[in-house]
């Protein structure tokens, strides 16, 4: 009769959730133990970089990603990158080992002291099996419901379950699939049509769901076909439409006055996947300009109903897009893309826009960019000219640690598409044991560390709070090229643009990193 494990094993493999991103402790090598040759196991030497690379791979992949964790103290470190996994609802399969059942209550060593509620609220549905025979079932379980909430699952499974064998019965889950349908009916998208068709001035608003669910093309067709002015929704964890298209109009301020203020005179404010919204900064204000109308559609139910005004459809936005371009007449115009702005500079070390100008004139076209740094935005945005779908990947909480794994994450889901990690010399510290697994699977991607030897956002936040006195925002000395090469990874000093530029021009078949000086900046 087969284990559990057997089952455990055959039922991923048919999900195609054989790459597993883990750092195991003494109850998870039950499970690993026997895996099929079709599996990968990916090793990252910190929780938070598992699951950091796990939720890359996600989004590169667009597919569900087992993720096995240490109990209690190592997915207690998972939880900084989990609260982004949660915001760019990548669908995380997180199991834990744990336990025998006779020693959780007595809270023996490695014990996770009620499992089930050590990842919540940030997981969705969380279980522990309370025998090995259901073990399949609620593998089965946090996988199915992972892709259907698009959100984390966490599975906690004593270890000595995995070896105890089961009646064929059990197999049956092996056939289980679960599919969901999100069209919209009928009488929600004629009125929708009707709204956008006789709107007066109407707006997209385009969030990061549309991405990453492959919607970006779709997008634009919407865009043009219109004519209508673009603005991506705030804090985007990905590019929804192209920066430099001639419709795009910018990331909206994460406010709620400046959102508002850049809305105004739009009649109809149409958001397609997204939030409403992922502000930051408290700037309070009206939530909507005078005489604006705002639908929201998304399939995220939760966000549907948390907004704090307008209307909300929860339906698949693919489908919606498809029904406007197919109901409302073209307005097409021709649209040039915006020419580049030169790039700013600086006196003691290279401004950040010369940095991202050297990447967009040497990388190709089609880099999928992994950013974390967070004071150089509004260069970012000035200078980059990002026209293809998955090429732009942010921390959606804002939690760092992301930029380093996310980037080795990425690259593995896409080894298609050349990988850049665009990290502060700040975020770089919280995830940076990813060197070792970028070096150790010779992943192909560059990072580039831009470094200003200061915590520039919170420095930019001191000042607007009127505490510009705060300790603890500089970082100073720090040398990545010692840190990467002790990881495994070359590397590269930088402090002259041509050198940086002539750096950049080269390749490599395999991880490599560029420390660049630059000038803070504000975001
Ligand atoms: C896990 C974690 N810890 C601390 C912070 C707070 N924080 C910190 C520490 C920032 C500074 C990042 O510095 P950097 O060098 O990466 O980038 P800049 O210098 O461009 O700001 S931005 C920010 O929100 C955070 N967001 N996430
Ligand atoms: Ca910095």
């Amino acid at each position: 009769m087969p284990t559990v494990r057997q089952l455990a094993h055959e039922f991923l493999e048919r999900r195609g959730l054989t790459t597993i991103f883990g750092n195991p402790g003494s109850n998870e090598l039950p499970f690993l133990a026997d895996l099929p040759d079709s599996f990968r196991y990916v090793l990252g030497l910190h929780e938070g970089v598992v699951v950091g690379m796990a939720d890359g791979y996600a989004q590169a992949t667009g597919r569900p990603v087992l993720v096995n964790l240490h109990a209690a103290a190592g997915s207690g470190n998972a939880m900084g990158a989990l609260t982004n996994a949660v915001y760019s609802r990548s669908p995380l399969v997180i199991t834990a080992g744990q336990q025998v059942r006779p020693a959780i209550g007595l809270e023996a060593m490695l014990a996770n002291v009620e499992a089930t509620q050590l990842m919540r609220p940030l997981a969705g549905w969380s279980g522990e099996p309370s025998c090995a025979a259901d073990v399949p079932r609620s593998l089965a379980q946090a996988v199915f419901e992972a892709e259907l909430q698009r959100r984390p699952t966490y599975l906690s499974v004593p270890y000595d379950d995995w070896a105890v064998e089961l009646d064929t019965n059990a197999a049956v889950t092996l056939a289980r699939t679960v599919r969901r349908g999100l069209s919209p009916d009928e009488a929600h998208l004629r009125e929708l049509a009707e709204q956008v068709g006789t709107a007066r001035n109407p707006v997209l608003v385009l969030g990061g769901d549309i991405d990453a669910t492959g919607l970006f093309d779709r997008a634009v067709a919407l865009a043009e076909h219109l004519d209508l002015p673009v603005w991506v929704a705030p804090s985007p964890h990905r590019l929804p439409f192209p920066n430099r298209h001639g419709l795009f109009r910018g990331v909206l301020p994460a406010g709620i006055a400046p959102v508002s203020g850049r809305l105004a005179g739009h009649d109809l404010i149409l958001v397609l996947g997204a939030p409403v919204f992922r502000y930051h900064q408290h700037v309070p204000g009206p939530y909507l300009p005078e005489g604006s109308r705002l639908v929201q559609v998304t399939d995220d139910p939760g966000a549907a109903a948390r907004a704090p005004m307008g209307e909300a459809l929860v339906a698949d936005p693919g489908a919606v897009i498809e029904a406007l371009l197919a109901r409302l007449p073209s307005r097409r115009q021709a649209r040039d893309f915006v020419p580049n702005p030169p790039a700013e500079t600086a006196e003691a070390a290279l401004h950040p826009e010369q940095v991202f100008a050297a990447l967009r004139d040497t990388q190709p076209a089609d880099t999928s960019y992994v950013v974390e740094s967070t004071s150089t935005n509004s260069a970012w945005w000035r200078q980059m000219d990002l026209r293809h779908d998955s090429s732009y990947f942010f921390p959606a909480s804002g939690g760092l640690g992301f930029g380093l794994p996310a980037a080795v994450g990425v690259a593995m889901g896409r080894p298609d598409r050349p990988v850049a990690g665009v990290i502060g010399d700040g975020s770089a510290n919280y995830g940076i044991t990813a060197l070792w697994t970028a070096a150790n699977y010779a992943v192909p991607v560059t990072f580039v560390i831009l470094r200003n030897g200061t915590y520039g956002a919170l420095r930019w936040f001191a000042g607007l709070l009127g505490t510009p006195d705060v300790p603890g925002t500089d970082i100073p000395g720090l040398d990545f090229t010692r840190i990467a090469e002790g990881y495994g990874v070359p590397a590269t000093a930088v402090t002259e643009l041509d050198e940086l530029r002539s750096v950049l021009k080269t390749t490599t078949d395999g991880p490599r990193l560029i420390q660049v000086d630059t000038q803070l900046t504000t975001p």
